[in-house]
């Protein structure tokens, strides 16, 4: 039987190759992710075929192959799968693939965020046109006594059917590369294409000869399969030369949708290493975007790893994916399984838990902030560091403090300092007292100290050197002013002389004698208004835009320098005395600078 057939295929759009060739320009490399994939498939069907008794021939070597040659600018995709006779080709192809790409096209042509589409929609067999002239299908179907068949088509809605000659059940895609595609006849670029899209594949993809891919990753196995070293040995196939993570999890869920993949916690000692290395999006094994975002709640985007999912719709709009219900779902699972692991771990050893906060604190606090139901699971193991290294629950701390940091009014003050080595003198002052300082110093903390003040109970947080200590934590018990008024605002006068600095307020308090004779502080609620102002967020904050630090020098009126500045009446000996100091109260916070440094320098090495 000589078999020629021409026909058309039947869509409404005269040629919607142009079309799509527009719409998908820059992301024609997936024409390759869907040949592949398409290959796979019918490597796994006639293997299931096989399995079930519907195909009695020998399976062979299952590895799909792909090839190119440059001087013929053709792209060859051969599988040994089930195959298509002509009417399935018929079927398959000029129904099914050339209406998914019609539908496409339908659906989207009016529509602006094509980007968001692209690289999330499997366009199918007819990506191909993509980069390709005309591509031929050579194929031999499984079924006893089929005729190997070709079926070639350049686009148009015209094809050709024809007979062939081919040995070995299977499929070749050949593709004759449009002379705008020809960088894809290169061996690097083919080669990249296959390592992002096809490394998990689940059926062998040969290329130069080589097996490119691991179909059997340790995702699709069962966790009491695996041994540590199967799993560092796969992060490190997914993010060569990274460091070692601190843990994983493994997810497996099959209702109500379906999911498995492994979330690797890495070692974040900064923030810029963070959005490098992100989490792979799979669809049985198809790489389809390392965008994750509406899929894994934000705060868990700094962990790495693979999802692994059909049930996510892939080949829709990003508003469109928002809305999905499997997706919200799969959101929350995979937080409750994050809180769940970290619940685990800190129960099972509390030890090497603390150990591992420095770089897990950033995920729990971030995870605190921004989820409600993630901070209610996590507030039970969340820890807080005072300046001694000592780990606490957010329950311990508050137990503790409960005793001896309650102010006059019943308030619960916790003490932190957001720089150690910075607020050392007001750290020791709180010390010397008895109190704790906390160390909340990372660039969420402000954030978590925020979100602290709104959940915790009658507790205010304040840093170090927002105030003197005894008025921090205010119990009452203020210690009396030897002064008189007059001799007040004469001391007063002398150091707005000498400070002479509108953003600096001079007060008078009594400290003990033992404290230092001034400090400068800037109060908790302006501070923060200005840093928030500073960081642009705190929406509405704008008014403060502009707003200057303001700092309150409170000189110890108990200290012995403020009797000196009284006992002599000599104007520039005051002057001295004073510049003193408020220069010793600069300096022990490093406010200290220039000239003013310079001049101090000189002056107390003269004195020597
Ligand atoms: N290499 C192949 N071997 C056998 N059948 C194939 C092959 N490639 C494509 N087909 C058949 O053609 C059909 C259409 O392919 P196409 O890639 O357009 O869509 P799909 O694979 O069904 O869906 P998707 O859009 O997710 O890729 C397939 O369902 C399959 O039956």
């Amino acid at each position: 039987m000589t078999m020629q057939e021409k026909g058309n295929i039947s869509i409404h759009t005269e040629n919607i190759f142009p079309i799509i060739k527009k719409f998908l320009y820059s992301d024609h490399e997936i024409f390759l992710r869907e040949l592949v994939s398409n290959a796979v498939d019918a490597s796994q069907k006639i293997k299931r075929l096989a399995s079930i008794g519907e195909y009695a021939g020998e399976l062979g070597a299952l590895k799909v192959t792909v090839s190119f040659d440059k001087e013929a600018k053709t792209i060859t995709i051969s599988d040994a799968g089930l195959g298509m006779t002509a009417d399935e080709i018929k079927k398959y192809i000029n129904q099914i693939a050339f209406s998914g790409a019609t539908e496409f096209v339908e659906k989207y042509k009016d529509k602006g965020d094509e980007k968001a589409i692209i690289g999330h929609f499997g366009l199918g067999f007819y990506s191909a046109f993509m980069v390709a002239e005309r591509v031929d299908i050579i194929s031999k179907s499984y079924q006893e006594g089929a005729e190997a068949v070709k079926w070639t088509c350049d686009g148009s809605t015209e094809f050709e059917i024809s007979e062939a000659t081919r040995d070995a059940r299977g499929t070749d895609i050949i593709l004759h590369v449009a002379e705008d595609s020809l960088e894809f006849l290169e061996e690097f670029k083919l080669k990249q294409i296959l390592d992002k899209y096809c490394k998990f594949l689940p059926i062998e993809i040969e290329f130069q000869e080589k097996i490119i891919n691991n179909p059997t990753p340790i995702w699709t196995k069962s966790p009491s399969e695996l041994t540590d070293e199967d799993y560092l040995k796969f992060y490190e196939e997914l993010y060569p030369f990274s460091e070692k993570p601190l843990f994983w999890i493994h997810l497996n869920v099959d209702y109500p949708f379906n999911l498995t993949g492994i979330l690797y916690f890495p070692k974040v000692k900064n923030e810029l290493q963070l959005q490098r290395e992100k989490i792979q999006l799979y669809s049985r094994q198809v790489f389809i975007t390392d965008e994750v975002k509406d899929i894994v709640p934000e705060f868990l985007m700094l962990l790495h790893g693979v999802i692994d999912s059909p049930d996510i719709p892939l080949n829709v709009s990003r508003s469109f994916l928002q809305a999905d219900s499997n997706v919200k779902k799969i959101n929350s699972y995979i937080t409750k399984k994050v809180a769940d692991k970290l619940a685990e771990l800190f129960k099972a050893d509390r030890k090497g838990f603390e150990e591992k906060f420095e770089n897990i604190g950033l995920f729990v606090k971030y995870g605190m902030i921004s989820d409600e139901k993630f901070y209610d699971r996590a507030k039970d193991y969340c820890l807080v560091q005072n300046v001694d290294g000592k780990y606490f629950t957010l329950n311990e701390y508050a137990e503790f403090a409960q005793e001896n940091q309650k102010d006059k009014n019943d308030e619960v003050i916790y003490l932190y300092t957001s720089d150690v080595k910075g607020q050392d003198s007001f750290i020791q002052s709180a010390k010397k007292r008895g109190y704790d300082v906390l160390k909340l110093d990372s660039v969420l903390d402000s954030h978590f100290i925020n979100q602290l003040e709104t959940k915790l109970v009658k507790t205010n947080l304040k840093r170090v050197d927002a105030d003197t200590i005894e008025k921090l934590i205010d119990k009452g018990l203020a210690l009396d002013i030897v002064l008189s008024e007059t001799e007040k605002e004469t001391v007063k006068k002398v150091f707005e002389e000498v400070i002479n600095d509108t953003t600096k307020v001079v007060a008078l308090e009594a400290m003990p004698v033992d404290e230092l004779p001034a400090v400068i502080t800037q109060n908790e609620f302006m501070r923060r208004m200005s840093d928030m102002s500073r960081a642009g967020g705190g929406g509405g904050m704008g008014m403060f835009g502009t707003m200057p630090n303001n700092y309150i020098v409170s000189v110890n009126a108990n200290h012995a320098s403020v009797a000196k500045i009284l006992q002599t009446t000599d104007a520039e000996e005051q002057k001295k005395l004073a510049k003193q100091v408020y220069d010793l109260a600069l300096l022990s916070q490093n406010m200290l600078t220039g000239a003013d440094l310079t001049a101090f320098i000189q002056r107390t090495a003269l004195a020597l």
